[in-house]
């Protein structure tokens, strides 16, 4: 039986501080957003000091938002990330090539289950869908209940979630992962302490077996 205790992955860190603050706060995986459009931006430098400073077991995802291929394997090379996340409208082709190189979170929005596309990256070997609304970092919840009947098995799941309201969704899509960012900050870019532990406690308080 699979794990139902989701992974915890906090987005938009932009500092060695807030790495460290979300790795002792016990994320999972911490999320660095190279997006040019992003207030959260920041960059290789940044991202690959911060990523070294959390040690061997916490994942660094480098996320990206309709970005050229040879701009994403670059950036994701020289920030030491250990996983891409690629938002956007992007080819399977695309899309299969960045998983040459790096574990990928393919987001999704829900109108795009069940297109073709879709269908042919969730078979894709090495990587991983991730349902978000559709604008990241927006704060906007999905609808999970009308979610729950077509969330692919092994998804993660975003889309303004925080320490209110991530147990709820965890109990209605049991999804292998949860990421967030606009709830957990005190500013763009700032992580609120108290919102990521609380954030991280949530979303793994559902999990417990005969919840
Ligand atoms: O947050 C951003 O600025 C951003 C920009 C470009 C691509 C992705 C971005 N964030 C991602 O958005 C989701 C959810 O965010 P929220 O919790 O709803 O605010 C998450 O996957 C972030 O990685």
């Amino acid at each position: 039986m699979p794990d139902p205790t989701p992974r915890v992955k906090v987005c938009g860190t932009t500092s060695l501080h807030d790495a460290l603050l979300s790795a002792e706060a016990g994320a999972d995986a911490l999320g660095f957003i190279f997006a040019p459009v992003s207030k959260r931006r920041v960059s290789p430098e940044v991202a690959r000091e911060a990523g070294l400073a959390v040690g061997p077991v916490v994942a660094r995802v480098g996320v990206f938002l309709n970005q050229g291929l040879t701009e994403v394997l670059r950036t994701a090379e020289a920030a030491r990330v250990s996983a891409v996340q690629l938002h956007g409208p992007l080819s399977s082709l695309y899309v299969r090539e960045v998983a040459r190189y790096h574990p990928v979170l393919r987001v999704l929005r829900p109108a795009d289950l069940g297109q073709p596309d879709a269908l042919e990256v969730l078979s894709l070997p090495g990587v991983t869908p991730m349902l978000d609304a559709p604008e990241p970092g927006g704060g906007v919840p999905l609808d999970w209940a009308a979610l729950r009947d077509v969330f692919p098995a092994g998804a993660w799941l975003a889309g303004g979630l925080g320490p209110a309201n991530v147990a709820e969704a965890v109990r209605v899509l049991r999804p292998a992962g949860v990421d967030a960012v606009s709830r957990l900050e005190k500013a763009a870019g700032v992580k609120d302490v108290e919102q990521v532990r609380a954030f991280i406690q949530a979303a793994r308080l559902q999990a417990a077996p005969g919840t």
